[in-house]
């Protein structure tokens, strides 16, 4: 009981919420909306009352023997079709409406969604896959849940206002006439309203479920696993595990719509006794001549409005659960607090940076608690090129995402000329960065967008441009297009597709607009290219890291000799620091990874 009663309380919050939401988004088309529903709810009630009117008058001058009053007559017969016809003219502007409310309210809701993931500074929420789950719902139903919200408070207060004018209709003929109706039918909202949030809640808890028959969906109705699926023969595989995840999601729903069914058909049969009881009182009062014909068609025709509208209501108040556990989430989201400190305005940030940036006994933990750097100490001096190597998932681009402050360090701290780096302004770090990613973004964007997201000052600066165009050495390339930088690419808006090293490029050319980073951060920037393009690259990125610290995470050993110094992680620990030469004098990690790709490729030490 104690659940049921939070449930509501949270329940009834959020619909508080939601309501401020809606006029927000839309808060002219609201009060139209308002105004027009109110008056649709009116209507049926209007014209039930003037049939009554109308047959009692004709019944009247029936058996009185009376000429018809005609003066009296199409007064209420104008009525009647004036309320038919304003219902019908109505509708089409409801139904427009509507859709421009469902318009501004995807946009709001989804600007509100975005603008409360751009203030994540980090990446543990993207990384955490229980809120990612959460966050892909809420994205993917954006676009029609707060509208169905919507509709159904349209509907609800429609059907309720309906539902008013009737009883004021019945309670003449006897005021316990709609007492019984109501009675009889609220254990069938109750029971309604239990199932439509179970069903929500199964549904919700098998968010990952429906996730997956997504991901499966997409898997093969998708260009990215074409080749795979049809070169390994996949196709059957990936159905099968589609309906391995159907079946379980289905079996719960089923067994719950099949109680819900049950117990509504089983209280229908309740409510029909109390309707059936109430027509025949009326019945047999009017055989009596207490009450006119025309009041017998009122009670039929409004227990036929009552009760479809008591359905509506029902209908909609299920919805409304269903909708309204959406703004729930929906709100959770905008109130999930800020994951990382940010210390804004923070500390003067060095420019340029004259000591060192320095990991002090830095320990990293990814959220789900798996330890990825331990006890890493170094420094980085103004100016130096190093490499990072190491084996797949030795913490390589760990690193340099704490570097970037994606994530902080679990203990330990880096710190810039001694100060640490959690006390600058995030923002203004960040400007101190470009970076080439190993997972880089491939923006369905023109040309020049793509490279100007590196510094969007570059799109009012075309010199810029071509200095990075010319860096990154897509000259050939972009003067190939015969709309030059302004190609649209990428696939998704029917735009030029580009090779996985032409996008590596523009890639780079991102990194090449940012030139007043003082720190430079490749991770893996050249492992789609040629090796021609690879050592045109490295030549170019010499004239690009002057004056910058650079990071350089590579496994192609022979790019890292140029660096300054080269660091080796292994399992997440520091085992190695010092030059190309050093290192092979050691014999060590690097000796041993070295000589592999010396053999290989038949490349020399120097
Ligand atoms: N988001 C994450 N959540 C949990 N663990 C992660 C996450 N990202 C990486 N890891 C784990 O952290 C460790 C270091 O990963 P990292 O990506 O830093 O390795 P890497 O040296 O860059 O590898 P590669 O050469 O394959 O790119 C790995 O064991 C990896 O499984």
């Amino acid at each position: 009981m104690n659940d049921l009663r939070v449930w509501f309380e949270d329940y009834i919050r959020a619909l508080f919420r939601s309501l401020p939401l809606l006029w927000t988004a839309a808060p002219k088309e609201m009060t139209f909306l308002v105004a027009v529903t109110l008056l649709q709810g009116f209507l049926p009630a209007i014209s039930v009352w003037i049939t009554k009117l109308v047959v009692d008058t004709v019944t009247t001058a029936l058996t009185s023997g009376r000429e018809l009053s005609y003066s009296i007559l199409w007064p209420l017969v104008a009525g009647w079709v004036g309320a038919l016809l304003l219902e019908t003219l109505l509708s089409p502007w409801v139904f427009a409406l509507q859709g421009n409310l469902n318009d501004k309210l995807t946009a709001h809701i989804s600007l509100l969604l975005m603008h409360k993931a751009d203030t994540f500074p980090d990446l543990s929420r993207f990384e955490d896959s229980q809120f990612y789950d959460e966050l892909q719902l809420l994205q993917e139903q954006v676009s029609y849940k707060p509208l169905n919200l919507l509709e159904n408070l349209v509907e609800l207060g429609r059907s309720f206002v309906t539902l008013i004018v009737i009883i004021g209709l019945l309670v003449p003929l006897a005021f316990w006439i709609p007492l019984v109706i109501a009675i009889a039918t609220i254990p069938q909202i109750v029971v309604s309203s239990q199932y439509g949030k179970a069903i929500w809640l199964t549904l919700f808890e098998n968010s990952p479920q429906a996730r997956r028959m997504e991901y499966y969906t997409s898997v093969m109705l998708t260009d990215t696993y074409a080749k795979e699926i049809r070169l390994f023969q996949l196709g059957s595989f990936f159905m099968q595990r589609y309906l391995i995840a159907f079946q379980s999601l289905h079996q719960s729903m089923r067994h719950l719509r099949g109680k819900q069914a049950f117990w509504s058909s089983s209280l229908a049969i309740l409510s029909t006794l109390g309707n059936g009881f109430s027509f025949y009182w009326v019945v047999q009062k009017a055989f009596r001549g207490e009450f006119s014909p025309g009041s017998v068609l009122l009670f039929v025709q409004s227990l036929t409005y009552f009760q479809n509208n008591l359905e509506r209501l029902i209908a909609n108040w299920l919805d409304l659960l269903e909708n309204i556990l959406y703004m729930q989430q929906f709100f959770n989201f905008l109130d999930s607090p800020i994951p990382m400190p940010l210390s804004i305005p923070g500390e003067k940030i060095p420019t340029p940076i004259r000591s060192s940036i320095t990991f002090e006994k830095v320990d990293f933990r990814y959220p789900d608690n798996r330890l990825a750097l331990k006890n890493i100490s170094f420094s980085l001096y103004p100016g130096q090129t190093v490499a990072i190597v190491g084996e797949n998932g030795a913490g390589k681009t760990t690193l340099v995402k704490l570097l970037t402050r994606l994530y902080d360090p679990t203990t330990g701290s880096i710190l810039v000329d001694g100060i640490d780096l959690r006390n600058f302004n995030l923002e203004q770090w960040r400007q101190q960065i470009a970076g080439v990613f190993q997972d880089f973004g491939h923006y369905a964007l023109t040309l020049r967008e793509n490279i100007a997201l590196g510094n969007l000052a570059a799109l009012e600066h075309p010199d810029i441009l071509r200095y990075a165009i010319e860096k990154a050495d897509i000259v050939k390339l972009v003067d190939h297009f015969p709309t030059k930088e302004d190609t649209p690419l990428g696939k998704q808006f029917g735009g030029t597709e580009l090779s996985g090293g032409q996008w590596q490029k523009l890639a780079i050319a991102r990194a090449f607009v940012r030139q007043e980073a003082q720190l430079l951060l490749l991770d893996e920037p050249t492992a789609a290219l040629d090796p021609r393009s690879e050592s045109d690259l490295y030549l170019r990125f010499i004239e690009l890291t002057e004056g910058k610290t650079t990071i350089l995470i590579t496994h192609r050993l022979a790019s890292v000799r140029m660096a300054d110094r080269i660091l080796v992680l292994k399992d997440g620990h520091l085992i190695e620091d010092g030059t190309h030469q050093e290192l092979l004098q050691r014999r060590g990690e690097y000796t041993a990874l070295w000589n592999i790709q010396a053999q290989q490729y038949g490349i020399s030490a120097q």
